[in-house]
């Protein structure tokens, strides 16, 4: 979809639930030296076209700025001349909207979330069992046992950003990088949102109780 047909409104509607969202995560310290990123999706969507606000790169994510978004299209290419820098890691949104159909993808790094990638890298997923939080996910079932997905973190996004259809897994909103953060994403803000705090528990639990069984 062109720019052009973007309704004004559902951009600064993005601008605004960005801001918002931003200014709740910077607040628990999910954006520690300006990592993260965040994105919400306007507009039309097919997998090959597609338009999406994502946070600019580099920037202090406690602060809010005028210039703290902007939209891209599928390709990760501005499509406004701002002069603003989209995240560096903006091929990994965009893999993940081709994927999904979502509307909104939120990325944290955190010392947990670092943590438990690590102790789970050979199994190249988090197992996570009988907790309640599941549910975040929509998953009600008793006991229910779930596998939450690792990549490897490459230095070059685009080798990242190839891997993510196939990393994908039913059921799961979300993928890890291995020691970088968890991308989490949802059907809109509120249900993205729901699901990084279901995947930032879970992750405090599991190493919590790895330390149990020390
Ligand atoms: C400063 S460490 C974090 C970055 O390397 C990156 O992983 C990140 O999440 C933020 O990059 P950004 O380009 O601001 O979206
Ligand atoms: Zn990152």
């Amino acid at each position: 979809m062109m720019i052009s047909a973007l309704r004004l409104e559902e951009k600064q509607q993005a601008f605004a639930e960005l801001t918002e969202i931003k200014t709740t995560l910077a607040a628990r310290g999910w954006f520690p030296a300006t990592s993260g990123n965040l994105s919400i999706r306007v507009g039309d969507f097919s997998p090959e076209q597609f338009t999406f606000a994502i946070t600019s790169s580099g920037k202090d994510k406690s602060v809010n700025t005028p210039s703290d978004f902007l939209l891209v299209d599928a390709q990760g290419k501005p499509t406004e001349t701002t002069g603003l820098k989209p995240s560096a890691e903006t091929l990994i949104h965009c893999e993940i909207y081709r994927a999904t159909g979502c509307g909104a993808i939120f990325h944290v790094h955190t010392v947990f979330n670092n943590i438990v990638s690590e102790l789970f890298w050979e199994r190249q997923s988090i197992p996570v069992q009988g907790v309640e939080l599941i549910k975040g996910f929509n998953i009600w079932e008793e006991d229910a046992q779930i596998e939450i997905p690792i990549l490897p973190n490459y230095a070059e996004i685009p080798r990242i950003a190839v891997l993510v259809e196939k990393a994908i897994v039913p059921r799961i909103p979300g993928i890890m990088l291995r020691n970088h953060g968890i991308y989490a994403w949802g059907a809109n803000a509120f249900e993205a949102k729901r699901h990084l705090e279901a995947f930032e528990y879970l992750f405090e639990y599991v190493y919590r109780m790895e330390l149990l069984k020390k």
